[in-house]
């Protein structure tokens, strides 16, 4: 490693021994909060008022705090700590010697940074321009359509322009980022920047779990996709849907067919008994975003956990600013290194989908207030799933009936047999669909970083991938000049995603241990751990100690289990799963998808393509579909 090597250095035992370890680990907290957290206020102040000013400030900034990581995380290295006594040192500079794409040079890094502001801003700015009149945003207007629209030429519209507008702006610079990427992994170590991500989890045996762990949920998986692919035949007709084919990915109702609880209309089990619909309760009740907030404020404290602070509601951004300001709306928690000061950015909905969805972001900034005392090394989650897990974990009780009859936003329990079905498909469109999606996000990335998907076929990659395990095609015949992948925010963002996963097996492992500490009895989809203070402690604690313990320990302290299991998630939705088999078999359905390609721009076009299958033209004219 180049930059390390120190000449005529005096004996190194004798200077880097354990008390001077620790003296330069108390010398690094200062100084590092000062360095961080003028950097967060000036990446805060570009997000939230998109100008060449505040980006050139934050460009800065991110050149100093980078300077300043590669100061200590070098000089950590030097340290031999194998023979010291204090685990805690060891696991301290260990984590400091990981400064990701701050050990790259600095005109690379310079070039690096540019490449990723560039690619988060494209997204965070990007209009969809109707034929004459105005252009649209994503937030809210193109996630509207895509959650509310049943005209499938709408929805086509809006999925198909979005990707021309963003998408195919970043892949030319994509692959310019990977590079950089692996150059700034291989500085720190690691032999691509998939391995730097996956090392955050501590685990030699992190690939084998998420496939165990796929495996496990994949019956939950193609029961749902067979039972909402019929729905959606029954809606939108066999000319749109083929019973045993992939899915067209634009009909889910989300962009990106991550979620698919906003088509619920659609494929509710008992029509006749249709759930209350709580986003027209909560505008009745003249809900504002503030108010949200607020409802996530007072769930968290009644577990005994920590308000958020005055600072809280004065710095968030909770509303997307009507002075014309722009801004990037994907909604972030936000820490500062400095006390109370922590934040959300989000441009609210007043929603049903949007206050669930900010119970999740208050969950972050729990963690963000409980580990607030430790040194700055350890102020991160267990493992980035712990992170993603915190807030989830509490809207599985929030969006329980119970909790929300509680509250004021049903009228009644709702509990009879047929809408109980009713109500866990509901939370299954949100959470089992959301399996493969969080699953291939990485997959993706892991193999573009480390060469096996090269920039000739990124595109081609990820729609094999969204096919094989989502059941999905494109509903228009893609190609080479698209980047469908650099439409979803975290690409663009450069912010991993495998952690949403490990989050949604982890929440419910959480979800039941929290239930069963709150004293709870019967089904775990009924259990609402509101005013639990036994419950709050058992999380707090595990808030508390950030990531100064393998997130293995941690969880072995909460839950009694020292391994990930999916044994709670799929004893959650064992009821559904009843119910999905039985109604697959009445009705005769296959699970998944056969062997069917989806259609993809060939250089000899002779190939006829129809809602995203590839037919040979002789099967064409005989309307047969092609098993590739
Ligand atoms: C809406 C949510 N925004 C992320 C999150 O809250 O995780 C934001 C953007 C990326 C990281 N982030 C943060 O806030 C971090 N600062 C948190 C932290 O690292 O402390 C999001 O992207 N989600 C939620 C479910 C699935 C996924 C999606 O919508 O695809
Ligand atoms: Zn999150």
């Amino acid at each position: 490693l180049p930059w390390l090597r120190t000449a005529g250095q005096p004996s190194l035992d004798a200077f880097y021994n354990e008390t001077q370890a620790k003296l330069f680990l108390k010398f690094y907290e200062q100084p590092a909060r000062i360095v961080f957290n003028e950097f967060m206020e000036a990446t805060w102040n570009y997000v939230t008022n998109i100008t060449k000013r505040n980006r050139k400030n934050m460009f800065q900034k991110e050149v100093e705090k980078s300077q300043f990581m590669l100061y200590f995380g070098s000089r950590a290295r030097l340290f031999k700590t194998d023979h010291f006594q204090n685990p805690d040192v060891k696991r301290m500079l260990s984590k400091l010697q990981n400064i990701d794409k701050s050990a790259l040079p600095t005109e690379d890094l310079q070039k690096y940074n540019r490449l990723l502001t560039y690619m988060e801003t494209t997204y965070s700015t990007a209009e969809v321009c109707l034929d004459e009149g105005p252009c649209i945003p994503l937030e809210p207007d193109l996630e509207e359509i895509m959650a509310t629209s049943r005209d499938e030429k709408e929805l086509l519209w809006a999925w198909q322009r979005w990707r021309d507008a963003v998408g195919r702006q970043i892949r030319p610079v994509f692959e310019h980022y990977v590079q950089l990427s692996n150059k700034a992994a291989q500085y720190n170590g690691y032999k691509d920047m998939g391995a730097l991500w996956r090392a955050k989890y501590e685990s030699n045996t992190l690939e084998e779990d998420l496939k165990r762990l796929f495996d496990e949920l994949q019956p939950l998986y193609l029961n749902l996709h067979a039972y909402v692919r019929r729905s959606l035949f029954r809606y939108y007709g066999p000319e749109v849907i083929n019973l045993r084919g992939p899915i067209p990915a634009h009909l889910l109702g989300n962009m990106w067919a991550q979620s698919w609880d906003n088509i619920l209309d659609i494929a509710l089990p008992y029509p006749k008994k249709p759930p209350e619909d709580v986003t027209k309760i909560m505008k009745n009740q003249h809900w504002k975003p503030e108010k949200m907030f607020q409802e996530a404020n007072i769930f968290i404290t009644s577990l005994g956990l920590l308000p958020a602070p005055s600072e809280f509601w004065v710095k968030s951004m909770l509303e997307k600013p009507a002075d014309g300001r722009e801004v990037e709306c994907h909604a972030s928690a936000w820490k500062f290194y400095r006390g109370n000061d922590v934040r959300i950015k989000k441009c609210t909905e007043v929603t049903i989908e949007d206050l669930l969805s900010i119970f999740h972001q208050m969950g972050h900034i729990q963690y963000y207030l409980q580990f607030q005392n430790l040194s700055v090394i350890y102020q991160e989650g267990a493992s980035p799933a712990f992170e993603e897990a915190v807030g989830s974990v509490i809207t599985l009780s929030a969006s329980s009936h119970k909790h929300l009859l509680s509250r004021g936003l049903l009228s009644q329990q709702h509990q009879d047999s047929e809408e109980e079905v009713n109500f866990l498909l509901g939370i299954a469109l949100e959470k089992i669909a959301f399996i493969p999606f969080s699953y291939l996000v990485d997959v993706f990335r892991w193999k573009v970083f480390d060469g096996t998907i090269t920039k000739s076929i990124y595109n081609q990659e990820w729609w094999n991938l969204r096919l094989k395990y989502q059941g999905l095609c494109p509903p228009v015949t893609r190609s080479e000049e698209d980047f469908d992948p650099g439409a979803k925010f975290h690409i663009p963002a450069s912010v991993p995603y495998v952690r949403y996963f490990l989050s949604l097996v982890l929440q419910f492992q959480f979800h039941e241990a929290l239930c069963r500490a709150s004293g709870h009895a019967g089904p775990l989809h009924r259990c609402d751990i509101y005013n639990s203070k036994v419950a709050g402690k058992m999380l707090g604690d595990v808030l508390k100690l950030g990531s100064s313990r393998p997130w293995q320990e941690v969880l072995k302290e909460m839950t009694g289990q020292s391994n990930i299991s999916a044994k709670s998630f799929l004893s959650y939705f064992k009821p559904l799963l009843h119910w999905l088999v039985n109604e697959n078999v009445k009705q005769g359905d296959i699970l998944g998808w056969l062997d069917y390609s989806c259609s993809f721009e060939e250089k000899s076009t002779d190939k006829v393509s129809f809602l995203g299958m590839v037919l040979e033209p002789e099967q064409a004219r005989l309307g047969q579909w092609v098993l590739l």
